[in-house]
């Protein structure tokens, strides 16, 4: 264990949710072949523990596991399968504060926000809990003589899930809660930057009691690993959190084995002001519609789009909120921003913010000489933003805001769906027939109006377009895990209206 690890170690009530493994058949597994990756704090740079890099002849193992596993778990009832889920949603709650503290080291985000995220993680394991002992069938009015008409609602069978690093639990929870509630087992491959709460959520499913071979967790070089889930024709369903570009490689390779496929992609967000709105209360929302997560969300505003009416007193009110936030190592202190991801990541930020000044945007904030470390940046806003820019063509997810004017509703609807993606879109404005207009006219799959946050369990996410494919969360979440299963009885006698 290196010394770092070992002073995490020191700081959880209970060391044991830090696990340095794979998880895999209820066991905590080594890699084969000795390979391994370490895992770094982003505020520090350094490694804060190791993870084994399994063999392909290990991920088999996992397919097996879960197969030889779904027998038993699939026959159980809906309300028993219910209460080993409710058992772990105890246990991630009682956990919160060592998750949290995990979480922040290996992901960066400010303490109070992973707080927040094992509460809204956790929400979802309550939500499908309950949700898995309705998922009902039908009764259909037979057109064939002496028959009766139905379906039911099956385990699709093994789940696998690939999930990224900047919501390290929830994107974790949202699928596999669904997927055990559905009766299926299921195989997780987390983010190599941000394994140990995937794990520490391992630990904790086994203690409440979640079958060995019902949740996997395999590590491994991500596209290898995901080579393999995508050809293995036992695995029927895979669940996907990312990027549109590992998005498409995923479905391609996912073809010969014609898997279910639920995908949530990029999100290129619009934050539409309307020219009613007061440009302080706007402002003030679109900087926490921005920066969260230090802007490595989906649902970040990436494009400010606001009413020329109203925009330079916007961009004044933007600039001194902005000005407030504090930027630093996610352990100390109450910090608005933690670091970026890696170093590339705030490369690629400055690269977005050069190619905009270039072609002709201002800066009016954002001096990187005040970062507080190599992968930190400091959040910047940009004006004159033009859709010919990569901050108005690409998720930059990172601090950098870009703002354009518009001067109709026409405008600023064409160039709210000027993107491949349609994930989530923000309106501000009292103005009812505006709402209607643009809420009705925007491609995206989630349109918030006057509120940053829109997000929970009840709530069916998802994206259009290049966003994605399905809905998680919700009334139907639980359905990309379930197949409906037709049946006719014939040659029943007669049968009173049939
Ligand atoms: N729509 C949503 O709900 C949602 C939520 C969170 C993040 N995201 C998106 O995720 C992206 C950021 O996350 P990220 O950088 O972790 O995304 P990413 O696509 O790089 O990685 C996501 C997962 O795919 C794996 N992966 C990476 N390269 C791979 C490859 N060649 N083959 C197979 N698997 C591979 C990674 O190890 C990780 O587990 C952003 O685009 C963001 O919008 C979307
Ligand atoms: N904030 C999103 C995750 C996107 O990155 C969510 O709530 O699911």
């Amino acid at each position: 264990m290196t010394t770092l690890s070992t002073a995490l170690v020191k700081r959880l009530e209970d060391p044991r949710l830090f696990r340095q493994y794979a998880y895999v058949n209820g066991k905590w597994t080594h890699g084969e072949g000795g390979r391994e990756e370490a895992v770094y704090d982003p505020a520090t740079s350094e490694a804060i523990g190791h993870i084994p890099l399994l063999e392909a002849n290990q991920i088999i193992a996992a397919v097996d596991a879960a197969e030889a596993a779904f027998v038993h778990w699939r026959a159980l009832r809906a309300d028993e399968r219910c209460e080993r889920l409710l058992a772990w949603y105890d246990l991630i709650q009682a956990n919160r504060e060592d998750l949290a503290t995990i979480m922040t080291l290996e992901q960066g985000k400010p303490l109070p926000d992973a707080r927040g995220e094992v509460e809204y993680g956790a929400s979802f394991v309550r939500w499908f809990a309950e949700e898995g002992k309705r998922t009902y069938g039908e009764t259909i009015p037979s057109h064939i003589p002496n028959a009766s008409l139905g379906t039911i609602k099956e385990p699709v069978g093994i789940a696998a899930m690939i999930t990224p690093w900047n919501f390290p639990l929830a994107m974790i929870t949202r699928k596999a809660a669904a997927a055990l509630a559905a009766g299926c087992p299921v195989i997780v491959k987390p983010a190599n930057e941000t394994p140990f709460t995937a794990l520490a959520l391992a630990e904790l499913a086994e203690r409440a009691g979640i079958p060995e071979g019902i949740f996997n967790v395999v590590l491994g070089e991500p596209a290898e690993v995901s080579k393999i889930l995508c050809g293995e024709p036992r695995i029927r369903a895979l669940s996907f959190t990312g990027s549109t570009r590992v998005g498409r490689l995923l479905i391609e390779q996912s073809a010969n084995t014609v898997k279910r496929l639920s995908l949530e992609l990029g999100g290129n967000a619009p934050f539409i002001v309307g020219p009613d709105m007061d440009p302080k209360e706007a402002a003030y929302a679109a900087v926490a519609a921005k920066f969260q997560t230090a802007g490595q969300d989906c649902l970040a505003a990436n494009r400010i789009l606001v009413h020329e009416s109203i925009h330079d007193e916007f961009v004044a009110q933007f600039t001194e909120r902005m000005a407030a936030l504090t930027v630093g190592n996610g352990l100390h202190g109450e910090v608005d921003l933690g670091p970026l991801i890696h170093r590339q990541a705030v490369e690629k930020a400055a690269a977005v913010v050069d190619d905009a000044i270039s072609k002709g945007a201002t800066l009016i904030a954002g001096d990187q000489s005040q970062a507080p470390g190599d992968n930190f940046f400091m959040p910047v806003l940009l004006t004159g933003v033009t859709p010919k820019m990569k901050v108005w063509r690409e998720e930059n997810f990172a601090p950098v805001a870009g703002i354009t004017a518009y001067s109709s509703d026409d405008e600023v609807i064409d160039m709210a769906n000027d993107t491949e993606y349609g994930l989530a879109a923000y309106i501000y404005t009292h103005d009812i027939r505006r709402i209607w207009k643009l809420m009705r006219a925007l491609e995206y799959g989630m349109v918030s109006v006057n509120s940053v946050k829109m997000t929970g369990p009840p709530v069916p996410f998802g994206g259009v377009k290049q966003s994605g494919l399905g809905r998680e969360g919700g009334a139907t979440g639980i359905d990309e895990y379930l197949e409906t299963k037709y049946y006719c009885l014939g040659a029943l006698g007669s049968v009173s209206g049939s």
